[in-house]
């Protein structure tokens, strides 16, 4: 298990927004969140990902728990072992597209070994004409190709991505799909928190967050969640 939530509880003042959910994420396995707006799907990423705390129940990286770990401890496991393609992850308006990939190989002392993958992975992104632009100069699909770019610049075991393909048309929501599907194919983790019937239909394993609580979808189930029947 790459990382695992054990009956874990979130609370903003007197909401709960989960409530004793478990979940755990195997290498190389993908799975979706769905759920409706507001019901917790960016929390319960963003609890996984490390950058929330649970109000209760343990997560555990690697089978070794993350309780009681420093903000920095903390920040240093997420740049080594997760890739980040979140809505709010903005690029640094003052850094160009090269620069704003590369910025957690620098966090991790690693700027000048991934300089000649940051380009290839922006050339595997259709990016490469990109490299010296600033993140104001880009169409909105692009920034998030940018972003996941940046993700992958460590080569993580697992991409967090939150609603990847929000707000783009067919054609580059097919293109960030596509792309996800081959990383996953790779070896590597995904955990995509979205309301994309199509992406949501391609991962291994499906829940609805709902109320608090999470849940496996069946057939039937995943019907109703991502709207109509299934083909
Ligand atoms: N920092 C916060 N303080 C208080 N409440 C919060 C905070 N962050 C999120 N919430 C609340 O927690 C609930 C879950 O939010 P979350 O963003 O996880 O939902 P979501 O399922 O990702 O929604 P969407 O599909 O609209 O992105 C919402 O009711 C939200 O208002």
């Amino acid at each position: 298990m790459i990382i695992e939530a054990l009956e874990i509880t979130k609370k903003y003042g007197r909401d709960t927004i989960l409530s004793a959910v478990s979940l755990g994420i195997e290498a190389g396995q993908s799975i979706a969140v769905l759920g409706p707006s507001g019901s917790g799907k960016t929390t319960l990423l963003s609890l996984l990902g490390l950058l929330l705390e649970p109000s209760g129940g343990e997560i555990r990286l690697y089978d070794r728990t993350t309780q009681g770990l420093s903000d920095g401890e903390l920040s240093n496991l997420r740049n080594q072992h997760f890739g980040f393609v979140f809505q709010s992850s903005q690029l640094i308006g003052s850094l160009t597209v090269g620069e704003n990939v590369l910025v957690p190989a620098r966090l991790a002392g690693k700027a000048q070994e991934k300089q000649k993958r940051s380009i290839e992975i922006l050339e595997q992104l259709g990016l490469a004409s990109r490299i010296h632009h600033l993140p104001h100069q880009l169409s909105f699909g692009q920034k998030r190709r940018v972003a996941l770019a940046r993700a992958l610049i460590l080569e993580p075991p697992l991409i967090f991505a939150d609603e990847p393909t929000n707000d783009l048309d067919a054609a580059m929501a097919h293109q960030v799909t596509e792309r996800l599907l081959a990383l996953q194919h790779q070896g590597v983790a995904l955990m995509v928190a979205t309301h994309d019937r199509q992406l949501a239909e391609k991962l291994d394993r499906r829940f609805l967050i709902e109320q608090g609580k999470l849940t496996p979808i069946s057939v039937q189930r995943k019907e109703e969640a991502i709207g109509g029947p299934l083909t």
